[in-house]
């Protein structure tokens, strides 16, 4: 799978804005927003572009916050192998609106809905909201959902890599 990038605004009221997934990988899973990464763009890019796509929010590349690397490893189905950057997001302009992709919906962060987000959102988005600056591996299990083992360590100063040229 193609690098990906994954957003989470977050207002001025401390809530996580999340969308159901209404289609495609992880469909009815609650997530940020984000997708895969296209041909000539850099991540910061890939990050906008998603955004305005599934909720329609309008973001600076300079207004996103990087806190997370993550390596996501498919074990069952290498298919699946992908990386991705985590950004949050505190200032955009525009109206939160659900697209064909995602139904928007803002949560407070201490009440995430963790049993219907992917299984290690629970481990890694707390350390993120916690403000931590992470990377990390997150290996699934054969059902390519359960998790088989995950590490994480703290990154201040992480910054994205190249987009590498060969997906
Ligand atoms: C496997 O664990 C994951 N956990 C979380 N929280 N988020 C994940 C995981 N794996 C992928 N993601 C994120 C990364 C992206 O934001 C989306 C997947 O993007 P998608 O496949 O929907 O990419 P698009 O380019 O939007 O899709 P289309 O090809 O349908 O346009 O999930």
């Amino acid at each position: 799978m193609r690098p990906t990038t994954l957003c989470f605004p977050v207002n001025a009221q401390g809530q996580i804005l999340l969308g159901r997934k209404k289609r495609g990988f992880g469909v009815s899973k609650w997530n940020g927003f984000g997708g895969k990464i296209e041909r000539g763009e850099t991540f910061r890019a890939c990050a906008v572009r998603e955004l305005y796509e599934e909720c329609h929010l309008i973001a600076d590349e300079a207004a996103l916050q990087l806190v997370a690397y993550l390596d996501f490893r498919f074990p069952a189905d290498s298919a699946y192998n992908h990386i991705g950057y985590v950004y949050f997001l505190h200032d955009w302009k525009g109206t939160v609106t659900a697209s064909d992709e995602m139904e928007p919906c803002w949560f407070s962060a201490s009440s995430l809905p963790y049993d219907e987000m992917w299984k290690a959102d629970g481990i890694w988005i707390p350390m993120i909201l916690s403000g931590r600056i992470i990377s990390g591996t997150i290996v699934f299990g054969d059902d390519n959902d359960s998790i088989a083992h995950t590490d994480f360590s703290d990154t201040p100063g992480l910054l994205e890599q190249t987009v590498p040229d060969t997906f």
